[in-house]
């Protein structure tokens, strides 16, 4: 398997930060230990390759941290890397460093980043898909969603405890930059009466048709969960748009925020995490360059990085079935 052209490896984390991120770094470190290469941590993002902030790595530095949620090496969003200039200082310190390929855990954005990169100067790099939002296309899962929808769950399962109590109407938004995974499923699962999600046309008028019927069916309390980047606008606008229509509901909203991307991640996660980082080292091995490495029916695969940043995955007409059933 090894090229002996690959001899070191450097692994660096981007964007939004995920449950799992640490699994995979572990999972990245520990498979060059095996295939006897040397790995090198970036920190900061690309701001570590411009700031030349790394750190050797080996299967000691990464114990104890496949349960931790965020990242050890940190992440970051990072403005120079967007330039030219940016990017030829961090090549001039990956050849310092002696950095034959990357693994680059993150979102679109970071893939987007390597994309260019590589372009550049040609840098073998693979991607590992490291988000809450689920939005890459090229896997049935990114590390971080399965710990997010958990989170989000247990959030309005609280939130269902105060709603019934006092017979309230609860609008609760979840993160989704531009995607409603998160939304729908932790809504199913949840028990929400409406859902609302970018990919779909929403109006007011539908959502209050959906808290009337099942008022008339004797419901008393509800919980609308809203993806925050719904298109009919912000959680507190449509909260406000309810409200004119039916002043008598006692609506409070919840935005749920950072809290969805802290905290252990996931067994699913773990899992997930752990194949795609020792993948990405040997897909590397392999000679394999500008791929993301995902996981599609239970099996590792490669997708070409212009098509998991460009294409998306859709939403499953199925769940939104399921939602609009049981919300009958
Ligand atoms: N078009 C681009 N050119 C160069 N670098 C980019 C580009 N888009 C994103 N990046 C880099 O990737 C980083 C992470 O992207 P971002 O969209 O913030 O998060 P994510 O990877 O989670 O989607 C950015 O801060 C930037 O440094
Ligand atoms: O932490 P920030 O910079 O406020 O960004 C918030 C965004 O990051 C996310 O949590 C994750 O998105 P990315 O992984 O693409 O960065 C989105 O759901 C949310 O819109
Ligand atoms: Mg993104």
């Amino acid at each position: 398997m090894t090229n002996n052209s690959i001899k070191k490896i450097g692994v660096l984390t981007s964007g939004g930060d995920a449950p799992g991120m640490n699994a995979a770094l572990r999972a990245v470190v520990r498979a060059c230990k095996y295939y006897n290469i040397s790995s090198i941590g970036i920190r900061q993002g690309y701001e570590g390759l411009i700031q030349n902030d790394m750190i050797d790595l080996g299967p000691r530095s990464v114990k104890n941290i496949i349960n931790q949620g965020g990242t050890i090496l940190k992440t970051a969003r990072s403005e120079e890397f967007r330039t030219k200039e940016g990017r030829q200082k961090a090549y001039d310190n990956l050849l310092q460093n002696e950095i034959d390929a990357l693994v680059i855990i993150g979102g679109d954005g970071s893939f987007t980043g390597a994309n260019i990169f590589h372009q550049e100067f040609n840098v073998p790099f693979i991607g590992v898909p490291g988000t809450i939002d689920n939005d890459i296309f090229g896997t049935d899962f990114t590390i971080g969603y399965d710990t997010a929808l958990n989170t989000v769950t247990e959030a309005i399962d609280k939130l269902r405890d105060t709603a019934t109590s006092h017979d309230r109407v609860f609008f609760v938004e979840v993160m989704g930059r531009d995607a409603g995974f998160i939304a729908l499923n932790s809504g199913i699962a949840s028990g929400a009466q409406d859902i609302l999600i970018p990919e779909q046309k929403d109006s007011v008028e539908e959502l209050c048709e959906s808290l009337e019927r099942s008022e008339e069916t004797g419901k008393k309390s509800s919980i609308v969960v809203i993806a925050e980047g719904e298109q009919l606008g912000g959680v507190y606008e449509i909260a406000k748009e309810v409200k004119k229509r039916h002043p008598e509901y006692d609506i409070r909203v919840t935005v749920l925020g950072h809290i969805q991307r802290g905290g252990s991640p996931s067994c699913h996660d773990r899992v997930l995490a752990s194949r795609l980082g020792i993948a990405a080292v040997e897909g590397l091995l392999e000679n394999k360059t500008n791929l993301m490495a995902g996981i599609r029916s239970n099996k590792i695969v490669f997708t070409p990085i212009e098509e998991a940043i460009k294409k998306h995955n859709e939403i499953d007409a199925e769940l939104i079935k399921v939602a609009n059933i049981l919300a009958i």
